[in-house]
């Protein structure tokens, strides 16, 4: 007798088969949890060639949007359609019957691949995009050298503050296995954006963001100025934290340049609640909250309006922002590629959330590409600057090497 028993699958088994047949489509894809959710959520595109996108996000169809640190000479967006959409608890386990069509045809016609071929198929996949950064960026005395000239073009009055980044390359070990990594990534930092994203021959990153560029749900727009970096110590480390007067410095100027944004388009009336100590892994910054309503302040595109002001911020980039830019460009030496960048999902479930591109890492053949800057003010100790660049590196980089670390 035939009885139709529901198969339970585990949430690492459905990351498992999401990411064989996202690998294996061909295609475009994004995975990702947003920060204090308990749901994971997937958009593919089948086609071939990435898709790019102007950047009125109030129009676009639901989607996930990638756009890198430098501006765009066509002022466009990488694109992924929610051609093909899905979303589960990662608490419960989730029946054969309640996966989408495309998932159950793709489950009953495929062949289950283990972490060690999907590993490879990732590999395969990721051949062609290696990223180009010079082997300078991932030099310490490149980097100190970098945070001096900051520090003198601050005391020159040329700039407030600026944000030079390195990068740090680690080998994909043979036991490397991405659902892992990401399952890892979601329980050991509740408060990021954890993300995957693959676009073909463009490139393949994964991190857990803790900062939120724009959010729009309903009527409220929401930001955030977020700087200032200390280890995590002690039991209760967010009441214990002491700021100095350079970190408390770093971050009023990204709430400054929040707040000067907001006066550019003569918007009045907003909530600021801040700044307070958050934790992001092991590290704590200091965050303010921006809130507004853009039905009553008459401003229903505020979401593209200050995505177009805000990126990069001086979380980023540095203040004053062009200065800040050329200043990157002229001594930083590679290219930032997706690192501090956006990216997030737009008009899914009627909210958009885009969060700034950090604590990341490109995927590339057999290695990893970590990324990481500091924010330099004129009190800034170059050395102390790299140490912290070595933490923000290991947010990721430490479960990429070892998932159980
Ligand atoms: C530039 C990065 O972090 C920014 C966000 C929070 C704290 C920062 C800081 O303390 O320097 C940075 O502004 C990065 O993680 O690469």
């Amino acid at each position: 007798m035939h009885t139709n028993v529901a198969t339970n699958h585990t949430k690492t088994e459905i990351l498992q088969l999401l990411l064989q047949l996202a690998l294996s489509s061909g295609g475009s894809f994004a995975i990702w949890r947003k920060p204090k959710s308990n749901t994971v959520e997937i958009v593919l595109d089948e086609t071939a060639n990435p898709f790019k996108v102007d950047l009125s996000i109030e129009e676009l169809e639901p989607g996930f949007i990638v756009h890198p640190f430098a501006d765009q000479v066509d002022k466009k967006a990488y694109f992924i359609k929610a051609s093909k959409y899905f979303s589960f608890e990662i608490d419960k386990p989730i029946a054969t019957d309640e996966l989408p069509e495309w998932a159950k045809i793709q489950l009953n016609n495929q062949e289950k691949l283990s972490p060690a071929e999907i590993r490879e198929l990732l590999i395969n996949q990721t051949l062609v995009s290696k990223i180009k950064t010079s082997k300078l960026s991932e030099q310490k005395d490149h980097f100190t050298q970098l945070v001096k000239e900051g520090i003198k073009a601050i005391q020159q009055n040329l700039l407030e503050k600026v944000v030079p980044a390195r990068t740090k390359t680690i080998s994909i070990p043979p036991n490397f296995n991405l659902s892992c990594t990401l399952l890892k990534l979601m329980d050991s930092y509740p408060n990021a954006f954890i993300n995957f994203f693959h676009l073909p021959h463009v490139g393949t990153w994964i991190g857990a963001s803790p900062e939120t560029l724009i959010e729009t749900k309903g009527d409220t727009f929401y930001t955030m100025s977020l700087a200032g970096t200390q280890i995590a110590i002690g039991d209760n480390p967010l009441k214990s934290a002491a700021w100095t007067q350079k970190e408390i410095e770093e971050q009023a100027l990204v709430s400054r340049y929040i707040v000067s944004c907001f006066k550019k388009i003569r918007l009045r009336e907003y909530e600021e609640h801040g700044p307070k100590t958050v934790l992001a892994g092991n590290l704590l910054h200091l965050r303010s909250d921006f809130k507004i309503n853009m039905q009553e302040t008459g401003f229903p595109e505020l979401g593209s309006i200050m995505l177009g002001l805000l990126h990069p911020t001086s979380a980023v980039c540095g203040m004053p922002r062009g200065e800040a830019h050329d200043f990157l460009q002229e001594f930083e030496g590679f290219d930032r590629s997706f690192y501090s960048g956006f990216l997030g999902p737009v008009n899914i479930q009627g909210s958009t959330s885009i969060y700034v591109n950090l604590r990341t890492a490109s995927l590339h053949d057999n290695e990893a590409t970590l990324y990481a800057g500091a924010g330099v003010t004129e009190d800034s100790d170059p050395e102390k600057e790299w140490e912290e660049t070595e933490l923000k590196c290991q947010i990721i980089g430490k479960f990429i090497q070892n998932p159980s670390a």
